[in-house]
């Protein structure tokens, strides 16, 4: 196997190059060039792995030259620079740390929140400069205020904690909060006109959605105190920038502190240089502790999943355990082949595809099995299709996707059943995995086969008569194709039957119309698998 090949394109610390280097992965680290999009779209095609920071902007341009790329891994937790579904169309998995730099990213709300209560940054520089301006900083105290948390996730609930140590009320808004956590983490849950009206320190911690952008806008700034304080170390353009200056301004909002803007890099904004606003560039995660945290974890996810299959924190795929990874392979193939069995049988529209899961199979991870099922079964028709992108063709194609789970109701301890409904038919080919982990075909259309998936097939529909056998098996003698194994199966005697033959090299088309035109054969196709 060829050495899989990661880019690193943005400042990730080196303890991520180590990393990929110890795992057997050939690592280029070149830090700026996320900052360089057009030679980034030049190189990418390389490398099939990216991991990056948020520099890299890993747009739908990006991703059309990404030929190899199985895995995009943002060292942090924002994945806004990661367009995910062109990646998921293109069947890029797209991961994040979700917890590595969490701590950090709380501590500079607190850091943000106690500079603000206090002027430090405008104290510092007056002091500096000679000035001892004594009497022109006058602070507050944040002992008994409330501070009012907007998204109380990961680092949101940890700013709470710290902030109740300081002795501070916590009132939260966050739909997604239950009350028994509100209750665990020592918070008031409340709505969000309430937590305007009561708090005298803001902080943001959501992400940016349709639902949080401009959360914070002139209406809502108007329903609160007068003299609050908001912190944003989440998102840019969860606060609208020029309402806060014009409240900054009216003295309605007495100071603000800001890691993060609508446009970044911010190299000119709406807020700087007004008085008792603090801003820093985007720093929140920017410790050695968790820059080392989120890259060491990056590095480790990528390898796990370039080298061993195992997905974890993927934004885009169901994740599979490093243990889950090598005993759901055998059915990940299993499932593709069934799929793509049905898919190269199939010639009409699809309407509806059913997997069925039964005994042990059914147990496992089946988002993954059904995705690899879909991938098999689009890619005759569609090509450039895998386990990723797979779901989201088949919804933009309208096909119904069920999937069914039950107990073992056959002499298999596994089965996974696939049946194609088309306007003309439905089609079901069932399979499972012996001891040796070789997949298995057991039946087509209620048919009880035995066969493996052989690289080329012959399949043959025929009516079950003597002379058939050996006239197909002539007739492929004849022309020079060898058989290598042989199965067949019938519903009755004289009824219908199927012959599945695997073939060295490739069926000649001829070849096929001859099979096609013996007398007794209904349907003869060429598979490859
Ligand atoms: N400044 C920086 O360097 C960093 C910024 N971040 C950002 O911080 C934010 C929070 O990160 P985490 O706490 O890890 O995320 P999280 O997913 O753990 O928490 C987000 C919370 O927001 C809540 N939420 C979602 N929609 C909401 C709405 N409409 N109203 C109120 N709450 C809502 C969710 O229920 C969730 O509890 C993210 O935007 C992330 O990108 C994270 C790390 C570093
Ligand atoms: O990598 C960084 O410095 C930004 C961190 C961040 O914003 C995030 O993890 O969401």
């Amino acid at each position: 196997m060829t050495k899989p090949k990661v880019l690193i394109s943005d400042a990730l610390s080196p303890a991520a190059v180590q990393i990929f280097k110890d795992r057997g992965i050939e690592v280029d680290f070149q830090p700026a060039l996320g900052k360089d999009k057009d030679k980034l779209a030049e190189i990418i095609g390389d490398y099939d792995g990216l991991a990056i920071r948020s520099a890299t902007k890993v747009t739908a341009k990006i991703l059309a030259n990404a030929r190899k790329l199985k895995v995009v891994g943002r060292a942090g937790i924002g994945v806004d620079n990661v367009e995910i579904p062109a990646a998921t169309a293109k069947g890029v998995i797209v991961m994040n740390t979700p917890f590595g730099n969490s701590i950090t990213t709380a501590e500079h709300a607190i850091t943000l929140m106690l500079a603000l209560a206090r002027e430090i940054p405008a104290a510092d520089a007056s002091t500096q400069a000679g000035k001892w301006e004594k009497n022109r900083f006058m602070g507050v105290e944040i002992t008994g205020k409330t501070l009012g948390v907007i998204g109380c996730g990961n680092i949101g609930s940890i700013v709470a904690d710290r902030a109740l140590g300081l002795k501070m009320k916590v009132v939260a808004f966050d739909p997604f909060l239950s009350p028994e956590r509100a209750r665990d983490i020592g918070v008031e849950k409340v709505e969000l006109d309430d937590l305007f009206k009561r708090a005298d320190f803001i902080t943001l911690h959501t992400p940016l959605t349709d639902k949080t952008r401009n959360i914070i806008d002139a209406d809502a700034i108007a329903g609160m105190k007068k003299g609050v304080r908001i912190i944003n170390c989440a998102r840019g353009g969860l606060v609208d920038e020029q309402a806060l200056a014009d409240a900054l301004n009216t003295k309605q909002v007495a100071g603000a502190a800001f890691d993060v803007f609508v446009e970044e890099p911010a190299t000119g904004n709406v807020l700087f240089g007004h008085p008792n606003v603090i801003c820093t560039p985007h720093l929140g995660a920017s410790t050695t502790e968790a820059q080392e945290n989120v890259a060491l974890q990056v590095a480790e996810q990528m390898s796990d999943y370039l080298l061993t299959g195992a997905i974890t924190n993927a934004l885009n795929f169901p994740s599979i355990t490093a243990e889950e990874a090598p005993k759901l392979k055998p059915f990940v193939e299993l499932a593709e082949k069934l799929g793509s069995f049905a898919g190269q049988l199939t010639e009409t529209g699809i309407s509806k595809v059913t997997i069925t899961y039964e005994g042990q199979v059914a147990e496992m991870k089946i988002k993954a099995l059904t995705s690899a099922a879909l991938s098999g079964l689009l890619r005759p028709m569609l090509g450039d299709v895998n386990v990723v992108s797979a779901p989201v063709v088949a919804k933009e194609r309208g096909m119904v996707v069920d999937e069914v789970v039950r107990a073992a109701q056959s002499d298999y301890e596994s089965l996974i059943t696939v049946t194609v409904f088309t306007e003309r038919q439905e089609r079901s080919v069932s399979g499972t995995v012996y001891a040796d982990g070789h997949p298995r075909l057991v039946d087509i259309k209620g048919i009880r086969v035995d066969a493996e998936f052989g690289k080329s097939m012959i399949y043959v529909t025929n009516e079950d008569r003597p002379g058939f056998i050996g006239k197909f098996a002539s007739l492929l003698g004849d022309a020079g194709v060898n058989i290598a194994t042989f199965n067949l199966g019938r519903h009755s005697q004289g009824g219908d039957a199927i012959a599945l033959v695997e073939v060295d090299g490739s069926v000649p088309e001829n070849v096929l119309a001859k099979v096609q035109a013996l007398p007794q054969v209904r349907q003869a196709k060429a598979l490859t698998f």
